[in-house]
């Protein structure tokens, strides 16, 4: 396993210089990202707005460093991902990123608990560390009597808050979410948001959270919307 690669909690938290990313498809070449520039600052909470098919995903690809044909250059926490190798990059990954799907992809065989303490063992932390961090965050989502279920056993908003407990255990610098109360009804998605911005605030996490709900966007600090290809 990569060795951490240190941040320097001073610097922008995502710095994107004309980033620019294309897709070959049955001959045809299609451009989402044209030229990408954007900033985000320790603790900073934005949302990212875009029509279907926008490239809000493919942003956030680049930025959690999942993929690799992106052009320009992302920075992450003040590390350049340009140098980085495959390993390094799955580094920064684990220790300054939490990830917050559409769909929570919990693991079906281990409770709330366990599925909070996984990515943390990677981390080497002693497994009693990793266990009370799980706690305190789904205790603070209100999950304190659900620690032992497991993913089938608990509703699609419980679900849904343990993913974001997942996603803060490492304490990242950055939260990336995409689209992260998107199956949920209006009622609990309101809910599970308000719960996800009180947390992320509460850790001084920055995050970048795609969505096509502008009432949940207007909760965050900033709207950036990307639209032909690069932000407004
Ligand atoms: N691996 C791929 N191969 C080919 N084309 C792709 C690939 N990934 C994304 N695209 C294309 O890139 C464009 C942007 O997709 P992306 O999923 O980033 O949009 P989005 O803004 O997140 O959309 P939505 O709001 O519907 O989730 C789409 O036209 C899509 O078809």
């Amino acid at each position: 396993m990569s060795e951490t690669i240190p941040a320097s909690p001073a610097a922008p938290v995502v710095r994107l210089t004309k980033v620019t990313r294309s897709f070959e498809q049955g001959g045809v070449t299609i451009d989402v990202l044209r030229g990408v520039d954007l900033t985000v600052q320790p603790g900073e909470i934005v949302a990212l707005l875009g029509p279907s098919g926008s490239g809000k995903s493919t942003m956030l690809q680049a930025i959690g460093l999942l993929e690799g044909g992106f052009g320009g250059r992302i920075e992450i926490a003040g590390i350049d991902a340009s140098k980085l190798g495959k390993d390094q990059r799955a580094a920064v990954r684990r220790d300054h990123i939490g990830f917050v799907y559409q769909f929570h992809h919990l693991l079906p065989d281990f409770n709330a608990i366990e599925n909070v303490v996984l990515p943390q063992l990677i981390t080497g932390r002693p497994r009693a560390e990793c266990e009370e961090r799980a706690r305190e965050l789904l205790t603070a989502l209100g999950l304190g009597q659900r620690l032992e279920h497991r993913p089938s056993k608990l509703s699609g908003g419980e679900q849904q808050r343990v993913a974001v407990a997942r996603a803060l255990a490492n304490r990242p610098h950055l939260v990336l979410a995409d689209e992260p109360t998107g199956n949920l009804d209006e009622a609990t998605a309101d809910k599970v948001f308000a719960q996800f911005l009180q947390l992320v605030r509460g850790e001084g996490s920055a995050a970048l959270v795609a969505t096509h709900n502008e009432r949940l966007a207007a909760a965050m600090d900033r709207v950036v919307r990307l639209h032909d290809g690069v932000l407004a």
